[in-house]
């Protein structure tokens, strides 16, 4: 079953309002994404992972994957597309203090995209269900950037610049090899498979009674 994105915000606040908060939400969708890019490698040891971070929950989503993919031993760069004081949510917030307590994962800021090293795999973090309007600075460049550089790329939720709700893109948008969605389909992502790559809707481990009065 297909769902709208109001649908999902709807769903995800009943789930917090029970008391499952947005923040284990977070880290099951994270975990979730980074098995599956575990599975599609074998292994990701010592590959240099890029992970680009917009200033939402999306971005968080790619903080979660910086912890866990460090754990299996890749290198891994965090780029997130703004300052840490501007990050907007608790959640994501969260998870950025614990990262500036991993030396293993290196934090980079502001949106550069002058890096000296070529990435194996790029986390597209950047934009999901929040997306508005025409793609702004810096999250242009790295969107640029990403479908300038030839690796794999894995999109966070959905591909960025992708409007996940009516299938349609803003002016620029990422072109992805795999595209891990969270809880049920959106309607929008499964119209531009040529821009999401495999895709995979997983669980979150939101609680089915969420879902009542809503679906
Ligand atoms: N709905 C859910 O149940 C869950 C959502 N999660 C993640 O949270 C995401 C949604 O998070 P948010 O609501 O924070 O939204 P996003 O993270 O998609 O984006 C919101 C941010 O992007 C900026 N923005 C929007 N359009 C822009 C544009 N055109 N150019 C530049 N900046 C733009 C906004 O100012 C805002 O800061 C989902 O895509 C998913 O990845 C997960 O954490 C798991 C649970
Ligand atoms: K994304």
């Amino acid at each position: 079953m297909e769902i709208t994105v109001e649908q999902m915000y709807n769903i995800e606040n009943k789930g917090h309002d029970m008391g499952f908060l947005k923040k284990f939400m977070m880290e099951n969708a994270g975990a979730a994404a980074v098995r599956r890019l575990v599975e599609k490698f074998g292994n990701v040891e010592s590959k240099n992972i890029l992970i680009f971070v917009g200033m939402g929950n999306n971005g968080g989503d790619g903080l979660v994957m910086a912890r866990h993919l460090a754990g299996y031993g890749a290198k891994v760069t965090v780029m997130l597309l703004g300052t840490p004081e501007n990050i907007k949510t608790e959640e994501s917030n969260w998870n950025w203090s614990i990262l500036e307590k991993m030396p293993s994962v290196k934090l980079m800021t502001g949106g550069s995209t002058d890096f000296n090293f070529n990435p194996d795999i790029i986390v597209d973090g950047i934009l999901g269900t929040g997306i508005s309007g025409e793609i702004r600075e810096p999250y242009a460049s790295a969107i640029n950037y990403i479908n300038q550089t030839n690796c794999y790329k894995l999109a966070v939720d959905v591909p960025s610049g992708l409007d996940p709700q009516t299938g349609e893109t803003a002016n620029i948008y990422t072109k992805c090899d795999m595209t891990v969605t969270f809880h049920k389909m959106k309607q929008g992502i499964p119209k531009r498979k040529d821009l999401t790559g495999e895709l995979f809707a997983e669980k979150i481990g939101i609680p089915p009674e969420a879902e009542e009065g809503i679906l």
